[in-house]
């Protein structure tokens, strides 16, 4: 049996964790998961950036990356993405091989990072377009209508996207990532750089998105408060390698601490 075999739901070595109530992936734990991060792993001239990763996301769930500084999160959601390719090992998504065969599932995904921008010259708007189109979304025109409201981005829409403030910049990038109604969403700090009210109204954008659509999340984030709001499951790295991983709840019971926030801690002082 592989390690990612013992991942499945239902196998879980340690916690045998059960899939989350509304998960389509209640019903068959055999079936393909979203995201399966096998043996992972990738060089940068002497330096292993990720090293020996291994986790699943089943269909359904929000899984968070968690770590601190230089833990190797963005990379390894690079190269589930196909952006980077393994030195070793292997990311798939809903069975597709994203280093040999990301074109297969693309349309099926998206990404959003406030550390990626949007070109700056277009407005909100033409962003949408382009990426819609890229996409191939069908009745582009009202699915951009559609997002405008429920993103709050009347006022900003034919804005250059350039001249938007940082979380004015942060919705029009979850947007981006919605345009497509993505089965798989990839989401790198999505609410670094919102204040405490639109990063929570963005929580329950993405948390409505994911209820709605039954979609898989997978996301990267320093907030614990959130990832514990928004994850089913937690993956913890350190120099490159998962350190620990569970359900926020276990983890601080396994670790004795008082919630994600001490974990995070007390495993970056010793891991
Ligand atoms: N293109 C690259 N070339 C060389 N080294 C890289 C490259 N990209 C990342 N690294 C190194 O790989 C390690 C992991 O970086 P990565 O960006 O994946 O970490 P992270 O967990 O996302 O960190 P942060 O929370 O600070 O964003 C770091 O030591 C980083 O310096």
């Amino acid at each position: 049996m592989t390690r990612i075999a013992q991942l499945t739901p239902g196998k879980h070595p340690a916690t045998g964790i059960p899939a989350p109530g509304n998960s389509p992936a209640r019903s068959d734990a055999d079936e393909v998961p979203a995201i399966a991060v096998e043996d992972l792993c990738k060089k940068y001239r002497t330096h292993w950036a990720v090293d020996d990763v291994n986790f699943i996301v089943p269909k359904g769930w929000t899984v968070g990356l968690l770590g601190g500084n230089g833990a190797g999160k963005t990379t390894t959601i690079a190269m589930i993405m196909g952006l980077v390719v393994p030195t070793f090992g292997r990311a798939m998504v809903l069975g597709c091989d994203m280093a040999k065969d990301r074109h297969k599932v693309l349309s099926r995904m998206n990404f959003e990072s406030p550390y990626v921008a949007l070109p700056g010259r277009l407005t909100v708007r033409e962003n949408l377009m382009v990426f819609g189109r890229l996409y191939g979304v069908p009745d582009l025109k009202t699915r951009i209508a559609e997002l405008i409201e429920e993103f709050g981005l009347g006022d900003v829409a034919d804005r250059a996207t350039g001249r938007l403030s940082a979380g004015q910049k942060t919705r029009v990038a979850v947007a981006k990532a919605l345009i497509n109604d993505p089965d798989v969403l990839l989401l790198d700090e999505p609410t670094a750089s919102l204040d405490p009210d639109r990063a929570e109204w963005v929580r329950g954008r993405l948390r409505d998105y994911q209820r709605r659509r039954g979609a898989t999340i997978l996301l990267s984030s320093h907030n614990m408060p959130e990832v514990e709001q928004l994850c089913d499951f937690v993956v913890i790295m350190s120099h490159g390698r998962v350190v620990a991983m569970g359900r926020p709840r276990e983890l601080a019971e396994r670790f004795k601490c008082r919630d994600l926030d001490e974990v995070f801690i007390h495993l970056a002082r010793v891991a």
